[in-house]
């Protein structure tokens, strides 16, 4: 798509704390939000199921669930538009910033062995482990100057920013670049994109070239890769057919890390009846690519050793309408901004064979995503 002068100035006019979805050229922009929804368990279908009967033609619910079964949920219902939100992006303001690692790299790598040791109990096969950067900025982040940054720059497909209350001009503000489709629905089509297994990227091209092939062909990688896809597809096929995994996995590169990815797609059976995108997004929340495998003891394994630091993070972030159709991300390289403070979270898959210091590495590459577009660097 061409850029004209209508689309720089459309982007000059991004709210200064937007609601957008984005995930295709175009974002889709709340004009107008009618109310809000939230609720404290954000995988209760009954709630799914009000909300999408609550939608008429022309409007959609926009929000996001938290990572935990059980942990609030919020979905905005707005009537908005699809706009090519793709301007020249200004130059970040000059600013200073206190940066703090929580937990810091030392402890993270501990935490990986810790999880290595219950992989090698035989307590789990595969646990996702997340850690944080704190951020203070002065003066405080613009988030209309990140989410414009996102949107040129696409670090990942699905560009979002939530507010995480009701109140649209303060409070905290959840935006991201995910490169992780969860789950989108377009009448009785489904499609999923799982990644899982990572690496780093490199400046020098040989160098990117060398350790893609290398990510391609890791046995660890593609073991961490698997268990996410096969979730996915014992769950879909309780709703689906056709559900058509590719043979292997692909490569996926964002702008910090190479990834595994995985399309699948599939057919709901029964599109009329059959469950919304939100629902199925609550069917398929959390994967193993932010979970791990077996879900309940690596649920219980985050708990413990990560503590908790997630909420919004390491959920999932998207829309639905009334007739059914949407699409959800996974909330990953995303931030929570709130004044003058910004939480990043980022987080690896450990598995056997894992390096904590590979992924003490990988977590670092993946928070840059967001640092980056916030002008740390
Ligand atoms: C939890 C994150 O990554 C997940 C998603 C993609 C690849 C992953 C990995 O290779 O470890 C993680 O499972 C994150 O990026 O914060």
């Amino acid at each position: 798509m061409s850029v004209t002068a209508a689309d720089l100035s459309s982007s000059m006019a991004l709210p200064a704390r937007p609601l957008l979805f984005a995930s295709g050229e175009d974002a889709y922009i709340a004009d107008r939000v009618l109310h809000t929804w939230t609720t404290p368990d954000g995988a209760d279908p009954d709630w799914a199921d009000g909300v999408v009967a609550a939608l008429e033609p022309g409007e959609r619910a926009l929000g996001a669930l938290s990572f935990a079964a059980g942990a609030p949920g919020i979905l905005h219902h707005v009537v908005g538009s699809e706009r090519p939100l793709r301007g020249p992006v200004a130059k970040p303001r000059e600013r200073t910033y206190d940066v703090r690692e929580f937990p810091t790299a030392e402890a993270y790598a501990d935490m990986v062995r810790a999880v290595l040791d219950k992989i090698a109990a035989g307590v789990v096969r595969k646990v996702v482990l997340g850690r944080c950067l704190d951020v203070t900025s002065d003066p405080p982040l613009e988030p209309a100057e990140i989410i414009d940054r996102l949107l040129v720059t696409r670090p990942g497909r699905y560009v979002f920013s939530v507010p995480l209350t009701e109140s649209l001009s303060e409070g905290p503000l959840l935006v991201g670049a995910s490169p992780e489709l969860l789950v989108s629905r377009s009448g009785d089509r489904i499609a999923c994109t799982p990644l899982a297994g990572s690496v780093p990227r490199s400046p020098d091209p040989e160098e990117d070239a060398r350790r893609a092939a290398a990510l391609r062909a890791s046995d660890k990688d593609l073991a961490e890769h698997a268990f996410v896809v096969d979730a996915i597809v014992h769950a879909l096929k309780e709703v689906c057919v056709d559900v058509e995994p590719p043979t292997g996995p692909t490569l996926l590169a964002t702008d910090t890390v190479w990834h595994l990815a995985s399309p699948i797609s599939a057919r709901l059976e029964e599109p009329a009846t059959g469950p919304s995108a939100l629902r199925l997004a609550q069917m398929l929340h959390p994967t193993p690519a932010v979970g791990g495998v077996p879900a309940a003891a690596a649920a219980e394994a985050i708990a413990d050793i990560e503590g908790d630091l997630r909420d919004y993070f390491a959920g999932c972030v998207g829309w639905v309408d009334g007739s059914g159709d949407g699409v959800f991300a996974i909330t990953i390289r995303a931030a929570v901004i709130d004044g003058a403070r910004m939480r990043l979270f980022a987080g690896a898959g450990i598995v056997a064979g894992s390096d904590p210091d590979s992924e003490v590495r990988e977590t670092g590459a993946k928070l840059q995503t967001m640092t980056r577009v916030a002008g740390l660097g």
